[in-house]
């Protein structure tokens, strides 16, 4: 009798759609060079709802802006279903943080359709607006697709940037903390509406926060990265949504954090023993 699959079977199984190997980020000002990640490396797989997470300055904004191709590793390499990612292009969307994100001459349904045309991904217009709407029906904007991006909240300027990404139907979504500058109570909505988005389509997304809450809710997957520069501190697999708001959830929450932490613990015990 074989014995049962497991979870490594699983992962090790599928080719990773997202392969960071090594990844060294530095920038340089003047006569100064800046580390902000060191040799990181992971494996992003289909339908994962993969988590980046650290502190302030650890390097995620670089590692995403990395992943789109903005930003050239000085060590290591990225690919994307096997090709090395060299420049930016259609198959890595990104949602940022700033509300400013969207084209503000052009409307809700334009911005969605603007870079469908542009890219080619779609060959007529007619064809571009009824995937614009499709998506905009999914983040429930159907009733402000005529509508000019001043006209919105905030939260629904998120949702139209997040349609825009998904239109694109890219290999992986990369979002970099776009609820942080919502209040708390639209970050929850949009949380829950972006899950829910998931359950609908099982979409690849690569996820920033510096959350704790925010990433066990998000993730399936957890990368944790240590302060400046971010180096892998751990990895946590095979989350589950239904333990992330009870008690295993918070006792997750505690441990993610000593484990942050632990580094700054321990040089402070080390500086005042
Ligand atoms: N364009 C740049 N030029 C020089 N240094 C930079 C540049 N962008 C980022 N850095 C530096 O790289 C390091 C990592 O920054 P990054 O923005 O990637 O971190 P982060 O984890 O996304 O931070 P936050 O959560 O505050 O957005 C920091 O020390 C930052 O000062």
């Amino acid at each position: 009798m074989s014995s049962p699959k497991t979870l490594v079977d699983d992962v090790a199984a599928s080719e990773p759609i997202l392969d960071i190997r090594d990844v060294t980020l530095q920038y340089t000002a003047g006569h100064l060079s800046i580390l902000a990640t060191y040799k990181v490396s992971a494996q992003v797989f289909e339908a994962d709802r993969f988590v980046l997470l650290g502190p302030s300055g650890c390097g995620k904004s670089s590692l995403l802006k990395s992943i789109g191709g903005f930003h050239k590793p000085s060590e290591g390499e990225i690919r994307l279903r096997g090709r090395k990612v060299t420049e930016p292009g259609p198959d890595r969307m990104m949602v940022f943080q700033e509300f400013d994100q969207l084209l503000p001459w052009k409307t809700v349904v334009q911005n969605v359709t603007f870079p469908l045309m542009e890219s080619g991904k779609v060959r007529t217009r007619k064809e571009a607006e009824e995937r614009a709407r499709h998506y905009l029906e999914k983040v429930n904007l159907t009733k402000f697709a005529d509508n000019y991006p001043h006209m919105l909240s905030g939260g629904m300027k998120q949702r139209v940037a997040i349609a825009r990404g998904m239109a694109m139907e890219p290999d992986i979504l990369l979002m970099d903390e776009p609820f942080a500058a919502l209040d708390a109570l639209t970050r929850v909505k949009m949380q829950d509406e972006l899950l829910e988005l998931w359950d609908d389509t099982h979409f690849t997304v690569l996820f920033v926060t510096h959350s704790i809450a925010e990433a066990i809710k998000i993730g399936n997957r957890i990368l944790l990265l240590s302060p400046h520069p971010g180096q892998v501190k751990a990895e946590l697999n095979g989350l589950c949504r239904a333990d992330a708001a009870g008690p295993k959830g918070k006792a997750l929450e505690r441990d993610i954090h000593d484990m942050l932490f632990a580094d700054k613990a321990s040089e402070e015990i080390r500086h005042h023993g």
